[in-house]
C-alpha cells in the first residue's frame, strides 16, 4: 500500500471518529435541551454564548440567581454555558435533598469545579468518591469525636489570645482594621495547632510566613483555575507564570506536610508510648488509623488529607468569623445579647472550658444566622454517573449538578424575610415542621462535612473571648460588598473598630 492510501485511510478513520462523536454528541445535546425545557432559565439567552454573557465574573451568578428565586420561587434553575452546555443547580431544599442524599460522586476532572484543587490536594476526602472515598471517611470519623474535639478547645483559647494581642496591636487609637486577614491567619494557626501540633509564631508573621503566603495564594489561584477550564489543563497551566508559581507552591505545602509525617512516624515507630503524654492530634489519627483489613493510610493518602483539612478548615472558619464580626457591629442590640451570655458564663475568666460551649446559646443562634446570612460555601457540585429523577424530571447521567446553598438559605417558600438577620428565627427551628434541608451550611446526607462539630466549637471559643475583650463597632465608611465565590468573601475586607471593654 503506497503513503497516499495511508494518509486517506487515516483522514477517514479520523473523519468518522468526529462524525460518530458529533452525532453521539447531538443526541445527548437534544436530551439536555429536552430537559432544561422543563425548568426556569436564569435569564435571555444569547445566541452564541447562552447565558453566560449575563456574568462578568463567576460570583455574578449568585447575585442573578438571588433575585429569579426571590421573584418566581423556583426549584431548578437552568444556566446555559455557551448554548452547547445545560448546568442544572438545585435552589430549593425539596431538589437539593435528592442530590445529597444519593452516593453521587464530585466532578474532578478537567474544567470541573473540583479539578482545579486536584493538583494542590490530591484526592483527600474533599475530592474522592465511590470507594476510596467511603473507606477514608469511614477511617478518619473517629478523628472527629467528642472525646478529641474536647482536647482542642486548650489550643482553641491559646490561638485565641495570640489574634486578640494581633488586633490589640493593630488597633490602636481606636483606628479600624480590617479583620478578615487577622482571622484567615489565626483559623490556619488553629488547624496548624490541631492537625500536626505545629506550634509556630505564624499569627505575629502573618503572610511573612511561608506556609501562610502559600495556602493563601494557592486558595486563590485554584480559585481562579476554577473558572477558567483551559489553565485547568495541567500541562497548559504549568506554561503560565501563574502555573510556574502555583506548583512550586504546591511543592512547597507537600514538603512542608511530607517532612512533619515522616518525623512523626518515625517518633511513634521508635517510642509508641510518646502519644500518652501529649494531647493527639489529626496526625496521630491519620497515621494509627486501620481499616476492616487492618490497612492503613498510604504516606500520599495522609498528606492529601492533611492538606484537605487545611484547605477545607481555615478559609471556611475565618468566612463565618469575619462575617460575625460584621454583624456584630451591624446589630449592636444582638452584640448586647451575646455579650451579656458570655459574661454571664465566663464571670471573671478569660479562658473558655468544653462545659461553657453548650451553654453558649445565643451565640449559637447567631452563628446560625449569619451563616443563613452570609452563606460560608455558597455553591457545591456533584456529577451524575446515573440518570436521577428530581422534582418528576429525569436529569441525565454524565452531566454536573450544582447544590446552591445560598439560594436555598435565601428562598421565599421556607424563609420569609430572608434579607432581615433575626436572631430568633432558629428559636425553634429544630422542634418545627421546618425540612431539614432548608439550612444546609454544612452540607447534608453522606458528603457532609466532618469537621462541623470543630468549627463550631473553634469559632464559639474565639466569639466569647473577642466580645469579652471588645465592644464591635462597624467602620460606617467602609463599603462591604459580599462576593460569593468559593467561600463568601467581603470584596475589599471588612473593617471594624475593636473598643476595649
Ligand atoms: C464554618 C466552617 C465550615 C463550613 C461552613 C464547612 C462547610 C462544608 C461544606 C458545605 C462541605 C461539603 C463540600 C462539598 O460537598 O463539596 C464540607 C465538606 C468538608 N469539610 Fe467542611 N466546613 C467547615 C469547616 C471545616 C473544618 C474545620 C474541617 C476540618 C478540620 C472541614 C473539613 C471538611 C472535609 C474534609 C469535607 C469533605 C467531607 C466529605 O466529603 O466526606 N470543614 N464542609
Amino acid at each position: 500500500m503506497d503513503s497516499w492510501w495511508i494518509v486517506q485511510l487515516v483522514l477517514a478513520t479520523v473523519l468518522a471518529v468526529v462524525v460518530w462523536k458529533l452525532v453521539k454528541f447531538n443526541v445527548r445535546y437534544r436530551g439536555w435541551c429536552r430537559v432544561a425545557r422543563q425548568f426556569q432559565n436564569i435569564g435571555p439567552l444569547h445566541p452564541v454564548w447562552g447565558n453566560l454573557h449575563l456574568f462578568k465574573h463567576t460570583y455574578d451568578w449568585m447575585v442573578i440567581a438571588k433575585k429569579v428565586v426571590n421573584k418566581d420561587k423556583p426549584r431548578i434553575i437552568v444556566t446555559w454555558m455557551t448554548n452547547l452546555f445545560p448546568n442544572f443547580s438545585m435552589v430549593h431544599p425539596d431538589t437539593a435533598k435528592v442530590v445529597l442524599k444519593a452516593s453521587v460522586p464530585k466532578p474532578t476532572g478537567v474544567g470541573s469545579p473540583y479539578g482545579a484543587f486536584v493538583s494542590w490536594l490530591g484526592y483527600g476526602l474533599l475530592t474522592s468518591s465511590g470507594s476510596k472515598w467511603q473507606r477514608n471517611r469511614r477511617m478518619l470519623t473517629p478523628a472527629f469525636h467528642f472525646d478529641i474535639l474536647r482536647t482542642y478547645v486548650d489550643v482553641y483559647n491559646k490561638s485565641c489570645d495570640r489574634f486578640i494581642n494581633k488586633l490589640e496591636s493593630i488597633s490602636t487609637e481606636g483606628k479600624s482594621v480590617e479583620i478578615t486577614k487577622p482571622t484567615a491567619v489565626a483559623t490556619l494557626d488553629i488547624l496548624l495547632r490541631c492537625a500536626l501540633s505545629y506550634e509556630s509564631d505564624i499569627q505575629e508573621q502573618g503572610d511573612k510566613h511561608p506556609y501562610v503566603l502559600a495556602v493563601d495564594e494557592l486558595t486563590h489561584m485554584a480559585a481562579d483555575r476554577f473558572i477558567n477550564p483551559l489553565l485547568q489543563i495541567d500541562a497548559v497551566f504549568r506554561l503560565t507564570s501563574a502555573g510556574k508559581r502555583y506548583f512550586n507552591l504546591c511543592d512547597y505545602v507537600h514538603d512542608f506536610a511530607n517532612k512533619i509525617i515522616q518525623t512523626r512516624k518515625e517518633t511513634l515507630e521508635n517510642n509508641p508510648s510518646s502519644t500518652q503524654k501529649r494531647r493527639l492530634d489529626f496526625l496521630d489519627m491519620l497515621i494509627t488509623t486501620r481499616d476492616t483489613d487492618g490497612q492503613g493510610l498510604s504516606d500520599l493518602e495522609i498528606r492529601d488529607e492533611v492538606d484537605t483539612f487545611m484547605f477545607a478548615g481555615h478559609d471556611t472558619t475565618a468566612s463565618v468569623l469575619s462575617w460575625t464580626f460584621y454583624c456584630l457591629g451591624k446589630y449592636p442590640e444582638y452584640q448586647q445579647k451575646v455579650f451579656e451570655e458570655v459574661r454571664e458564663i465566663m464571670q471573671d475568666r478569660v479562658q473558655v472550658t468544653w462545659d461553657d460551649l453548650p451553654r453558649m446559646q445565643i451565640i449559637h443562634l447567631f452563628l446560625k444566622e449569619t451563616m443563613r446570612m452570609y452563606t460560608p460555601v455558597p455553591t457545591i457540585s456533584r456529577t451524575l454517573k446515573e440518570p436521577l429523577e428530581v422534582d418528576g424530571v429525569i436529569l441525565p447521567a454524565s452531566i454536573d449538578v450544582m447544590v446552591q446553598i445560598d439560594c436555598i438559605n435565601h428562598h421565599p417558600d421556607n424563609w420569609p424575610d430572608h434579607e432581615k438577620f433575626r436572631l430568633d428565627r432558629f428559636e425553634d427551628h429544630a422542634s418545627s415542621d421546618k425540612d431539614p434541608f432548608s439550612y444546609v451550611p454544612f452540607s447534608a446526607g453522606p458528603r457532609n462535612c466532618i469537621g462541623q462539630n470543630f468549627a463550631l466549637n473553634e469559632m464559639k471559643v474565639i466569639l466569647a473571648k473577642v466580645l469579652n475583650r471588645f465592644r464591635i463597632v462597624l467602620d460606617e465608611d467602609h463599603e462591604v460588598v459580599a462576593l460569593a465565590e468559593v467561600v463568601m468573601k467581603a470584596k475589599d475586607g471588612i473593617k471594624v473598630k475593636l473598643l476595649p471593654r
